[in-house]
């Protein structure tokens, strides 16, 4: 589904990525780990184009994303709160998400329904602007608007940092689920190795640009990568 060849990026001569080659699968749950500066936010830049590779190319059902538009159709992505527009409501961000998406209002509010439990209460009929909310509260705003699109790939940076524990279970729990039942792609970068181990199948561990490890995610996993950052 997305195929990775030759991919470098450098800033000021330093190289941040360098990735010669990286296949991710339709349905593939990905986690991507590293080090502050290993690499996973220019990856996952280049991945949505938002920032443009040295060298190399990022295939999306076989089309390069620099050339192509189709790749936006069924990705979505919540990387920071700049994915936000920060004068509307949680309300008006989700039926303007949903308007490009040919959803009326109607459809929007169910799927939000379904959504109830990983709001917590936090989200709608608060009167709040986006702006206004905390961290962890624009972090679900973020990945809802993800899910209102009913994406094939769905990419997602850090989404465990800033939210609170319960929200943290609930995320994991429909993560998993949406890779299940829905054979979406997911591609999630995580410092939090218990829950990223818990959510993806495979693996990516990132060091100074390079994928260093590709790993089939089983049983000792997280003892293994536990190990290797303890150093
Ligand atoms: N716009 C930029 N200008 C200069 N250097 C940059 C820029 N964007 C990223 N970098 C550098 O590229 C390297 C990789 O950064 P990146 O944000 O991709 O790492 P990361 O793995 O996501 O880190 P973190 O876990 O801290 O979020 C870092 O050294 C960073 O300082």
């Amino acid at each position: 589904m997305i195929e990775i060849k030759n991919l470098t990026k450098s800033y000021a001569g330093v190289t941040v990525v360098d990735i010669p080659h990286l296949t991710i699968r339709k349905g593939e749950s990905v986690g991507l780990v590293g080090n502050n500066g290993a690499g996973k936010t220019t990856l996952f830049r280049m991945v949505l184009d938002l920032i443009r590779p040295e060298s190399g190319e990022v295939l999306s059902n076989g089309k390069n994303v620099m050339h192509d538009e189709q790749w936006k159709d069924y990705t979505a992505s919540y990387l920071d709160e700049g994915f936000l527009i920060d004068y509307l409501t949680p309300e008006e961000y989700f039926y303007f998400i949903g308007s490009l998406h040919n959803e009326n209002k109607v459809s929007v509010d169910e799927k939000l329904n379904g959504l109830t439990d990983f709001f917590n209460g936090e989200i709608l009929q608060k009167g709040k602007y986006i702006r206004d909310l905390s961290k962890g509260n624009q972090c679900k705003v973020g990945v809802a608007a993800c899910l209102l699109q009913n994406p094939q790939i769905l990419m997602l940076d850090e989404p465990f940092a800033n939210i609170d524990p319960t929200t943290q279970i609930r995320l994991k729990n429909l993560l998993k689920d949406l890779s299940l039942k829905n054979s979406m792609t997911t591609i999630v970068s995580s410092h939090d190795l218990n829950h990223i181990t818990d959510v993806c199948q495979r693996i990516l561990l990132m060091e100074k640009g390079k994928i260093i490890q590709d790993i089939q995610t089983n049983s000792n996993t997280l003892e293994e990568l536990e190990s290797y950052f303890s150093v």
